[in-house]
């Protein structure tokens, strides 16, 4: 627990956008003064206005500049940052640097790249800045009402940090907040950028299993509405934010027009197509990097570039003179089709939780971030975009506890597995009906291959390494050699063809 010396009353909150506001709000809210910094005055005085509307007024002012801004406040001064990554982050630390001093803070809140973090956090330590890189989630509307917040760094410097973060972060139901140290150095970072990549899977998988309600089953809005709201209620997807907004966007009547606002939503995902957010790349950059199979999250990727490109889309429907559209489904028994598509969701979304773990564990190992699990099961408990209340809270959180040994591949914990088998048959239904009706089922069926072959020791594998050691002399293990521990080269070649 921090001193009474480092209670925090009074901060600067560097980018005002959306994300940026409403936490300047949410602070004050929560009794902490704070000065505003953008070099865009109007989302600045957009920010002065709310805090007016929700009488927070005297508890705000905002600054064009570093040096007035800094003089607004008390030492050590804190800096809470909600700016784009990269170079923003770089020419406002540069910026800022002749104002601040030893103890000072800076927590930054943005999706920064860890090794942003890291570096900065390197040049911090010899003056003895305090830089922690905290991963924010939730939307704007958390970042009003109390987002999941994600914390890495030293830990003097999480010290001095946590007692403000407790204040504003989201509580689970049990009213414990949903911020903790998750690690060293660039974790928080890190462990926010899988979670967008888990988000990812799971919001595919649902989407898909929209358009099996709709196109599939001739399902209308209100009723697919009605569906997701029953999975959301009870069963494995209990509370399960996705699901639930899911719920509310189908249901969603604009009343100027009497129109469903999903009607009017063109079929074109176009986040980051120019990489300013950054994410979601990463986090599939990272998978294959650090050799974790996460197809349930690289497939979701791949079809949202897909999406983005609609103009090429169009062109090649043109080529194709054609699109395999999807048909309708005729289950003989509908409410068990559904069933069957509630658990497929399920085993995305548990896949799509498990590939992101694993590839956490591998950094953790890589980097050495020290990742404190207990804390990450804490702090995805609400706020968050992934909240699932089963996956999360009851399946995983009590595997992972501070008592239990080292970090151990969810897929080889007999609950994990126990729950995935039984979700197979079902997922299998769904994604053959999907297939054999021309349906869109990338995350479903990348979920259904990837339980095959995580659980098989016989894949087409072999004959893919005999090709490699044909044509480029790779080598290859003889049956029942295989050396125990990480992978390595094998020791055989075959001269299939004299050169
Ligand atoms: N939106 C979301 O749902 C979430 C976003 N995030 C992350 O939070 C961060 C902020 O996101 P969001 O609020 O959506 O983005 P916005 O673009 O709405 O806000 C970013 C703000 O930073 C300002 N800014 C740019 N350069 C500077 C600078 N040199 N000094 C001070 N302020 C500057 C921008 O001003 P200007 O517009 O004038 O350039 C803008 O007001 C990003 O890293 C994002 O990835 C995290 C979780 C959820
Ligand atoms: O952080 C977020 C949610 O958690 C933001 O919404 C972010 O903009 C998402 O970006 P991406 O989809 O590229 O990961």
């Amino acid at each position: 627990m921090a001193s009474k010396e480092t209670e925090i009353k009074k901060i600067a909150m560097i980018g005002c956008g959306s994300m940026g506001g409403g936490m300047a709000l949410l602070f004050a809210e929560k009794g902490i003064d704070v000065s505003l910094q953008d070099p865009s005055t109007e989302a600045m005085d957009g920010i002065l206005t709310s805090a007016k509307k929700d009488g927070l007024e005297k508890r705000m002012a905002k600054y064009e500049d570093y040096k007035s801004l800094c003089e607004s406040l008390p030492n050590p001064k804190v800096f809470v940052w909600s700016l784009p990554h990269g170079g923003v982050g770089d020419s406002v630390f540069d910026g800022l640097r002749p104002f601040i001093t030893k103890g000072d803070v800076i927590i930054d809140c943005g999706n920064e790249n860890w090794q942003n973090t890291e570096r900065r956090q390197g040049k911090s330590v010899t003056t003895g800045i305090r830089y922690v890189g905290c991963g924010v989630s939730g939307g704007y509307q958390a970042a009003r009402r109390g987002p999941s917040m994600c914390p890495g760094g030293d830990d003097d410097s999480l010290n001095v940090v946590l007692p403000l973060l407790r204040k504003v972060a989201a509580k689970a139901p049990d009213g414990s907040p949903c911020v903790a140290p998750v690690g060293t150095g660039g974790a928080g970072h890190y462990c926010k950028m899988i979670h967008n990549g888990i988000e990812h899977g799971m919001m595919s998988a649902i989407s898909e299993a929209w358009a099996i309600m709709t196109k599939g089953l001739g399902m209308s809005l209100d009723e697919v509405g009605d569906e997701l709201q029953r999975w959301n209620q009870n069963g494995e997807l209990k509370n399960t934010f996705l699901v639930k907004i899911g719920a509310e966007i189908c249901r969603k009547v604009d009343e100027k027009t009497g129109q469903h606002v999903l009607d009017t939503v063109e079929d074109k995902v176009v986040q980051d197509w120019t990489g300013e957010e950054g994410t979601g790349v990463w986090s599939n950059i990272e998978a294959i990097d650090k050799h974790v199979p996460a197809p349930t999250l690289t497939t979701a990727h791949f079809l949202r570039i897909a999406s983005g490109d609609l103009h090429q889309r169009r062109d090649i429907r043109k080529t194709f003179e054609s699109e395999f559209t999807p048909k309708s489904i005729s289950p003989t028994d509908r409410r068990a089709f559904l069933e069957d598509l509630r658990c497929a969701v399920y085993s995305a979304c548990l896949a799509s939780y498990t590939q992101g773990l694993n590839i956490i564990a591998k950094a953790d190992k890589t980097h050495h971030f020290n990742i404190n699990y207990p804390s990450l099961f804490q702090l995805w408990r609400a706020g968050c975009i992934i909240q699932s209340d089963h996956i999360n809270d009851e399946l995983l959180a009590p595997i992972y506890t501070s008592n239990a040994p080292a970090y151990i591949n969810p897929m080889l914990q007999p609950s994990v597995a126990a729950e995935f088998k039984e979700c197979f048959p079902a997922l299998k239904n769904v994604v053959l009906r999907a297939t054999e009706s021309d349906h869109v089922v990338p995350s479903l069926s990348a979920t259904l291959e990837y339980l095959k072959y995580q659980t098989s020791t016989n894949l087409p594998t072999s004959f893919y390494e005999a090709e490699l050691d044909y044509f480029g002399k790779h080598m290859y293990d003889k049956k029942g050699e295989d050396p125990q521990g990480e992978p390595v080269t094998g020791r055989w070649h075959f001269e299939w063809k004299a050169a």
